[in-house]
């Protein structure tokens, strides 16, 4: 496989089946293999350096110097590759080696000795700036940064974010951590473009990594991680995927086929919550909503805009067979008063999503949380669809301390709930107890705005009641949550392409319902 386009989300270029990911310790292991499986010394290197120069030729302005910045290892190998072939080419390039040529490790030492040799110009001073490269070419760092760029090193990082031409990444953004997405420290190179080498690496998907690397290119240098032995790190969601869970209707179905959904949500002063909530659940298709308010008299028994959704008593929800049978979303806007129904919602929903409120309860108390993990022995399954903050009242931790590493957080606390966990915000994790891993491709900051946590619970809730029991009732879960995660971003990402601002709950909605038939 060459040079395939990942993520370019201003031109929705999506992953249509799923790609595994691997983060460094995985990555090292199959570089590796690769290493043992040349048939000449360098080749990989040859390979990832052609490919890096096709990307900067097709991403580059059309006038201008390629000012390739390498870095003291084989990182700077690739950079000096490409630099070779854009000089074989005819074109102007210069660069900068950060480090001592006597200290690069051996390809990329060869690497260097190959650009002398074909006169590749080398520079020392970098252009003062106002200054517009055809190109710059982060080669200084990749999968083997180990901690915060300094002197050298972060000059050129600095530079090359302060000049106005093209950024592209070689394997990584310098100065981000591949396996989390986060910046290693106070400068980080931001790509327009990043060329994801033999293995995609989960920080481009999460935390701070879209922003840093940019639309995301991958090649697979002829390793075919796809088909490794040992378990890929996770998962990014495919489009196929996603939509599978959604397939045309039959003519023989009836508002039966598709469940029941029951919102217990919006305590005083919150009903928004519990109505978003709601009309996603229509919108995505659950053959009856119902709604109960947590309030004793509540402010409201029919939505006007949406008079099918089924107002109930605030106590409905407790009668016989009502967890027990339909989909509940529990705790959107559920302030203090979701706390109380929690013991029996946790004891008997047997498909249950808990959101917002309903996890800070759980919280705050560790008999809710034994009660949450006892529902895995009985076969009761649930769905925890945290933001960072939730995540870390759950944890015990604090919220930049979850973002620092979204795909461990993500993992620890579904192992320690025995639930599945959708980790929201950029690049959102869905992860199993059972250690399996999702991250989410699709999405922007325009989702970052009230109401769209709701509209993805609701959404969750109507895309399970659909689904029919099977054995693995965990994986089926965590695939909704999946799927469920991706059509939310794709939505946003339909209503706009290129966000300033966010998209409003219905606009939302609205997109939502339009994407499940878009695929067809
Ligand atoms: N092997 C191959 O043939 C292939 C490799 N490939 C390419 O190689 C890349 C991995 O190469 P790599 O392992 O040499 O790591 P890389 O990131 O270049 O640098 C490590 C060096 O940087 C140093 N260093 C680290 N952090 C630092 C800091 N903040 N400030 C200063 N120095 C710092 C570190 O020093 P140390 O920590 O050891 O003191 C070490 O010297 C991979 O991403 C891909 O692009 C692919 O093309 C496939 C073929
Ligand atoms: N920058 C972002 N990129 C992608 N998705 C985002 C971003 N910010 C927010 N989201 C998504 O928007 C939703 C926000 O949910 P939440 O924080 O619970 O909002 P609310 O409680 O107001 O409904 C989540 O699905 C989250 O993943
Ligand atoms: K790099």
């Amino acid at each position: 496989m060459a040079l395939l386009p990942v993520l370019a989300p201003a031109r929705l270029h999506l992953p249509g089946r799923a790609l595994p990911v691997h983060d460094t310790a995985a990555s090292r292991q199959i570089e590796a293999r690769a290493l043992q499986a040349q048939t000449e010394a360098g080749q990989l290197m040859a390979r990832a350096g052609l490919a890096v120069a096709r990307l900067a030729l097709t991403l580059g302005r059309p006038e201008g110097t390629f000012w390739v910045l390498c870095g003291p290892g084989n990182n700077g190998g690739d950079g000096l590759v490409a630099a070779r072939w854009l000089h074989r080419q005819g074109h102007a390039v210069r660069v900068i080696l950060a480090g001592s040529p006597e200290q690069l490790p051996a390809d990329a030492r060869q690497a260097f000795i190959d650009a002398q040799a074909a006169g590749v110009p080398f520079a020392e001073a970098l252009p003062p700036h106002p200054f517009r490269a055809r190109a710059v070419i982060d080669a200084l760092l990749g999968l083997g940064q180990t901690r915060p760029l300094e002197g050298r090193l972060a000059e050129l990082a600095r530079w090359s974010n302060e000049q106005t031409g093209p950024v592209l990444s070689v394997d990584l953004p310098s100065g981000m951590n591949g396996d989390t997405g986060q910046p290693t420290g106070d400068v980080t190179v931001r790509a327009q473009a990043t060329l994801s080498l033999l293995t995609l690496k989960p920080g481009l998907f999460t935390g701070q990594g879209r922003d840093l690397a940019g639309a995301l290119w991958w090649d697979d240098l002829g390793a075919h991680p796809n088909q490794e032995p040992g378990p890929a790190t996770a998962w990014i969601t495919g489009e196929e995927d996603a939509r599978s869970l959604y397939p045309p209707r039959q003519h023989g179905q009836h508002k039966g086929s598709f469940g029941d959904l029951w919102v217990l949500a919006g305590a005083r002063g919150m009903t928004g919550a519990a109505l978003l909530a709601g009309r996603s659940g229509l919108a995505g298709g659950a053959g009856r909503v119902y709604v109960s308010l947590l309030d004793q008299h509540p402010p409201l028994d029919c939505d006007p805009v949406h008079p099918e959704l089924m107002f109930r008593r605030p106590d409905a929800w407790q009668a016989p067979d009502v967890l027990e049978s339909a989909t509940v979303v529990c705790g959107c806007g559920g302030g203090d008063a979701v706390r109380l129904l929690l013991p029996e919602v946790l004891a008997r929903a047997r498909r249950l999503v808990l959101d917002a409120d309903g996890l800070n309860a759980v919280a705050a108390d560790g008999g809710l949380q034994d009660a949450l993990r006892a529902r895995a022995d009985r076969g009761l399954v649930t769905v925890l669809t945290p933001h960072p903050l939730e995540a870390a009242r759950l944890a015990g931790r604090s919220s930049s301390a979850i973002q620092a590493d979204r795909i461990a957080h993500a993992r620890a606390l579904a192992a320690q709930l025995r639930a599945v966990v959708l980790l929201k915000g950029s690049g959102t994790v869905v992860a199993t107890p059972m250690d399996s891993c999702w991250i989410n491709p699709t999405g922007h900051g325009g989702l970052a705005c009230p109401g769209s946590g709701d509209i993805l619970a609701g959404w969750l809730g109507a895309t399970w009641s659909a689904q029919p029991a099977s054995g693995d009732a965990v994986t089926d879960a965590a695939r909704v949550a999946a799927a469920s995660a991706w059509l939310h971003g794709r939505a946003a990402m339909q209503a706009q392409p290129r966000p300033h601002g966010p998209v409003l709950a219905d606009t939302l909605i609205a997109a939502m319902a339009g994407q499940l038939n878009a695929g067809a």
